[in-house]
Protein backbone atom coordinates (compact mmCIF):
# COMPACT_ATOMS: atom_id res chain seq x y z
CA UNK A 1 0.00 0.00 0.00
CA UNK A 2 2.94 2.72 1.29
CA UNK A 3 4.53 1.37 -2.23
CA UNK A 4 1.63 2.44 -4.31
CA UNK A 5 0.49 5.70 -2.41
CA UNK A 6 4.29 7.08 -3.55
CA UNK A 7 3.82 5.69 -6.66
CA UNK A 8 6.54 4.48 -6.55
CA UNK A 9 8.69 3.50 -9.38
CA UNK A 10 12.76 3.10 -8.15
CA UNK A 11 12.60 1.58 -5.05
CA UNK A 12 15.66 -0.14 -2.96
CA UNK A 13 16.13 -2.58 -0.18
CA UNK A 14 18.75 -3.45 1.65
CA UNK A 15 18.55 -7.24 3.31
CA UNK A 16 16.78 -9.46 1.11
CA UNK A 17 17.32 -13.24 2.26
CA UNK A 18 15.07 -15.18 0.46
CA UNK A 19 13.63 -11.95 -0.82
CA UNK A 20 10.04 -12.31 1.18
CA UNK A 21 9.77 -8.48 1.13
CA UNK A 22 11.30 -8.17 -2.19
CA UNK A 23 8.70 -10.12 -4.15
CA UNK A 24 6.61 -8.07 -2.42
CA UNK A 25 7.60 -4.73 -3.79
CA UNK A 26 8.31 -6.13 -7.05
CA UNK A 27 4.66 -6.87 -7.33
CA UNK A 28 3.84 -3.50 -6.44
CA UNK A 29 5.61 -1.27 -8.47
CA UNK A 30 5.25 -0.92 -12.43
CA UNK A 31 6.47 -3.57 -15.11
CA UNK A 32 9.44 -0.95 -15.79
CA UNK A 33 9.92 0.03 -12.05
CA UNK A 34 13.34 -0.99 -10.81
CA UNK A 35 14.80 -2.54 -7.00
CA UNK A 36 18.27 -2.30 -6.49
CA UNK A 37 18.43 -5.21 -3.70
CA UNK A 38 21.68 -5.63 -1.64
CA UNK A 39 22.12 -8.33 0.54
CA UNK A 40 25.81 -9.91 1.87
CA UNK A 41 24.79 -13.41 0.94
CA UNK A 42 23.40 -14.10 -2.82
CA UNK A 43 22.61 -18.11 -1.47
CA UNK A 44 19.67 -17.35 0.34
CA UNK A 45 18.41 -14.78 -2.54
CA UNK A 46 18.32 -18.06 -4.72
CA UNK A 47 16.64 -20.17 -2.57
CA UNK A 48 13.50 -17.57 -3.71
CA UNK A 49 14.24 -16.60 -7.17
CA UNK A 50 12.05 -19.61 -8.75
CA UNK A 51 9.35 -18.06 -6.76
CA UNK A 52 10.52 -14.47 -7.81
CA UNK A 53 10.56 -16.04 -11.75
CA UNK A 54 7.51 -17.84 -11.88
CA UNK A 55 5.58 -14.47 -10.42
CA UNK A 56 7.49 -12.75 -14.01
CA UNK A 57 9.18 -9.79 -12.07
CA UNK A 58 12.65 -11.00 -12.05
CA UNK A 59 13.49 -7.90 -14.64
CA UNK A 60 12.60 -5.69 -12.20
CA UNK A 61 15.39 -6.88 -9.41
CA UNK A 62 19.18 -5.53 -9.71
CA UNK A 63 20.36 -8.09 -6.91
CA UNK A 64 23.67 -6.64 -5.97
CA UNK A 65 25.83 -9.00 -3.05
CA UNK A 66 27.70 -7.01 -1.06
CA UNK A 67 27.65 -4.96 2.13
CA UNK A 68 24.99 -2.28 2.06
CA UNK A 69 26.90 0.84 3.09
CA UNK A 70 29.44 1.21 -0.14
CA UNK A 71 27.09 0.14 -2.79
CA UNK A 72 24.89 3.38 -1.19
CA UNK A 73 28.11 5.50 -0.87
CA UNK A 74 28.89 4.22 -4.96
CA UNK A 75 25.60 5.41 -5.84
CA UNK A 76 26.20 8.61 -4.19
CA UNK A 77 29.15 9.54 -6.37
CA UNK A 78 27.14 9.78 -9.19
CA UNK A 79 24.94 12.71 -8.67
CA UNK A 80 22.40 11.87 -10.87
CA UNK A 81 20.94 9.28 -8.30
CA UNK A 82 20.40 11.71 -5.96
CA UNK A 83 17.12 12.38 -5.12
CA UNK A 84 16.42 9.50 -7.15
CA UNK A 85 14.44 7.10 -5.05
CA UNK A 86 10.43 6.33 -4.54
CA UNK A 87 11.18 4.08 -1.75
CA UNK A 88 13.73 2.41 0.71
CA UNK A 89 13.12 -0.61 2.90
CA UNK A 90 15.50 -1.54 4.99
CA UNK A 91 15.78 -4.81 6.77
CA UNK A 92 19.80 -5.20 7.71
CA UNK A 93 22.68 -5.59 10.45
CA UNK A 94 20.83 -2.90 12.86
CA UNK A 95 24.27 -1.13 14.07
CA UNK A 96 24.19 1.10 10.42
CA UNK A 97 20.26 2.04 10.18
CA UNK A 98 21.48 5.18 10.96
CA UNK A 99 24.46 5.21 8.33
CA UNK A 100 21.63 3.48 6.06
CA UNK A 101 19.68 6.59 7.11
CA UNK A 102 22.07 9.54 6.05
CA UNK A 103 22.64 8.24 2.72
CA UNK A 104 19.47 7.29 2.01
CA UNK A 105 18.19 11.14 3.08
CA UNK A 106 20.39 12.05 0.35
CA UNK A 107 19.24 9.28 -2.21
CA UNK A 108 15.48 9.71 -1.54
CA UNK A 109 13.06 12.36 -3.66
CA UNK A 110 11.39 14.58 -1.26
CA UNK A 111 8.33 13.61 -0.76
CA UNK A 112 9.52 9.46 -0.90
CA UNK A 113 9.47 6.79 1.94
CA UNK A 114 12.03 5.04 3.66
CA UNK A 115 10.50 2.11 6.29
CA UNK A 116 12.87 0.64 8.77
CA UNK A 117 12.29 -2.69 10.12
CA UNK A 118 12.04 -4.45 13.56
CA UNK A 119 12.13 -0.88 15.17
CA UNK A 120 10.31 -2.04 18.54
CA UNK A 121 12.90 -4.83 18.67
CA UNK A 122 10.48 -7.54 20.43
CA UNK A 123 8.74 -5.23 21.94
CA UNK A 124 11.91 -4.98 23.97
CA UNK A 125 12.28 -1.05 23.36
CA UNK A 126 10.00 -0.35 26.07
CA UNK A 127 11.32 -2.79 28.65
CA UNK A 128 13.58 -1.95 31.48
CA UNK A 129 17.41 -2.92 30.31
CA UNK A 130 17.99 -5.19 33.16
CA UNK A 131 14.60 -7.05 31.94
CA UNK A 132 16.06 -8.16 28.14
CA UNK A 133 18.16 -11.04 28.06
CA UNK A 134 21.32 -10.50 26.26
CA UNK A 135 21.46 -13.76 24.11
CA UNK A 136 18.26 -14.92 22.45
CA UNK A 137 18.77 -17.81 19.56
CA UNK A 138 22.22 -16.49 19.29
CA UNK A 139 20.87 -12.82 18.54
CA UNK A 140 22.42 -10.53 20.82
CA UNK A 141 18.95 -8.65 22.02
CA UNK A 142 20.55 -5.89 24.15
CA UNK A 143 22.93 -4.81 22.08
CA UNK A 144 20.54 -4.96 19.05
CA UNK A 145 17.62 -3.01 21.19
CA UNK A 146 20.56 -0.39 22.10
CA UNK A 147 21.04 0.37 18.23
CA UNK A 148 17.44 0.51 17.86
CA UNK A 149 17.02 2.56 20.44
CA UNK A 150 19.32 5.16 19.21
CA UNK A 151 17.91 4.95 15.76
CA UNK A 152 14.46 5.57 17.18
CA UNK A 153 15.77 8.63 18.95
CA UNK A 154 17.56 10.33 15.95
CA UNK A 155 14.38 9.80 13.59
CA UNK A 156 12.56 11.26 16.37
CA UNK A 157 14.74 14.56 16.13
CA UNK A 158 15.42 14.52 12.57
CA UNK A 159 13.52 17.20 10.95
CA UNK A 160 14.11 16.34 7.14
CA UNK A 161 11.55 13.63 8.01
CA UNK A 162 7.89 13.34 9.21
CA UNK A 163 7.83 9.60 11.09
CA UNK A 164 5.40 7.27 12.39
CA UNK A 165 5.74 4.29 14.05
CA UNK A 166 3.65 1.25 12.90
CA UNK A 167 3.51 -1.80 15.35
CA UNK A 168 2.91 -4.14 13.00
CA UNK A 169 5.20 -7.39 13.20
CA UNK A 170 8.35 -6.58 14.95
CA UNK A 171 7.61 -2.64 14.64
CA UNK A 172 8.45 -0.79 11.55
CA UNK A 173 9.30 3.31 11.32
CA UNK A 174 7.92 5.02 8.19
CA UNK A 175 9.82 8.31 7.38
CA UNK A 176 8.87 10.43 4.58
CA UNK A 177 11.55 13.14 3.34
CA UNK A 178 10.13 16.21 3.68
CA UNK A 179 13.20 18.01 1.92
C1 LIG B 1 15.96 -10.07 8.26
S1 LIG B 1 16.83 -10.51 6.81
C2 LIG B 1 15.95 -9.67 5.53
C3 LIG B 1 14.57 -10.21 5.34
C4 LIG B 1 13.83 -9.64 4.14
N1 LIG B 1 13.83 -8.19 4.09
C5 LIG B 1 12.40 -10.13 4.17
O1 LIG B 1 11.54 -9.46 4.78
O2 LIG B 1 12.11 -11.17 3.61
C6 LIG B 1 18.29 -9.58 6.97
C7 LIG B 1 19.26 -9.71 5.81
O3 LIG B 1 20.21 -8.66 5.90
C8 LIG B 1 21.42 -9.10 5.36
N2 LIG B 1 22.50 -8.25 5.84
C9 LIG B 1 23.01 -8.18 7.09
N3 LIG B 1 23.98 -7.27 7.17
C10 LIG B 1 24.08 -6.71 5.94
C11 LIG B 1 24.90 -5.69 5.37
N4 LIG B 1 25.81 -5.05 6.10
N5 LIG B 1 24.73 -5.37 4.07
C12 LIG B 1 23.80 -6.02 3.32
N6 LIG B 1 23.00 -6.99 3.79
C13 LIG B 1 23.13 -7.34 5.08
C14 LIG B 1 21.52 -10.56 5.83
O4 LIG B 1 22.38 -11.30 5.00
C15 LIG B 1 20.06 -11.01 5.78
O5 LIG B 1 19.79 -11.72 4.59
Amino acid sequence: MLLKLVNAKKTIEIGVFTGYSLLLTALSIPNDGKIIAIDVDRKNYEIGLPIIRRAGVEHKINFIESQALPVLDKLLEDHENEGSLDFAFVDADKGNYKNYHERLMKLLKVGGVVVYDNTLWYGTVALPEDLVEELVDGVHMKEMRKHIMQLNKYLATDSRVQICVAPLGDGITICRRIY
